[in-house]
């Protein structure tokens, strides 16, 4: 089951008051919109869940918010799986007891961020470098709650125009790379190796 979860920018309301008198219009930052959606999302959350925790800039507001609430006493007894080195750094760094599917094969709940949505909820996911452990996380879970701002929002996968995230093994990447280019170089697609900073 996947359930998305946006937060988008109010829209201006004509009240009919003087520009003295109005409000000033409240300008919420993208990384406001992704905390507030990813607050949300953490109301899913309940005492004894086994969590896939998320990775990316979204999803770091909701393991944040976990922790908080762990660390508050009204979450107990939770086990997170994270999605990634980063995020297993931070709920460490949160206090929050972490396994792995070797222990907990059936995760309750996962929340995670998402580059794209479409309409139908399909997603393009894995553009911060995570595909393969998202998939097996995520893909073990019982519900999958999505949170994305409305920046991810598109009428069809890939309308962001931005890169199509692909994982694979490091055994001859150069020719996995030039086999994908080929398949798709009636659209003009260059294959290039995701790198995060010097690796
Ligand atoms: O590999 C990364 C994940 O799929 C992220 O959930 C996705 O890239 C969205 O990240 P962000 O919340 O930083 O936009």
């Amino acid at each position: 089951m996947a359930i998305a979860i946006s937060a988008e920018k109010p829209s201006s309301v004509e009240t009919g008051l003087s520009p003295l008198s109005s409000p000033p219009p409240v300008i919420l930052t993208q990384d406001e919109l992704k905390k507030i959606a990813a607050y949300k999302a953490v109301e899913f959350v309940e005492s004894g869940m086994v969590l896939g925790l998320g990775t990316g800039s979204t999803a770091k507001h909701a393991v944040d918010r976990i922790g908080e609430l762990l660390r508050q006493g009204k979450l107990t007894n939770i086990v997170g799986i994270p999605t990634s080195k980063k995020t297993h750094e931070q709920a460490v760094s949160l206090g929050i007891p972490l396994s792995d599917l070797d222990s907990y094969p059936v995760v309750d709940l996962a929340i995670d961020g998402a580059d794209e949505v479409d309409p139908f909820m399909n997603l393009v996911k894995g553009r911060g470098g995570s595909l393969l452990r998202e998939k097996m996380v995520e893909g073990a879970c019982k519900k999958f709650v999505v949170i994305v701002d409305e920046s991810k929002l598109v009428p069809h996968l890939g309308g962001s125009g931005l890169a199509m995230p692909v994982e694979v093994v490091p055994y001859c990447w150069k020719f996995t790379a030039k086999r994908l280019q080929d398949l798709f170089e009636d659209c003009g697609c260059v294959a290039k190796l995701r790198t995060t900073g010097a690796e």
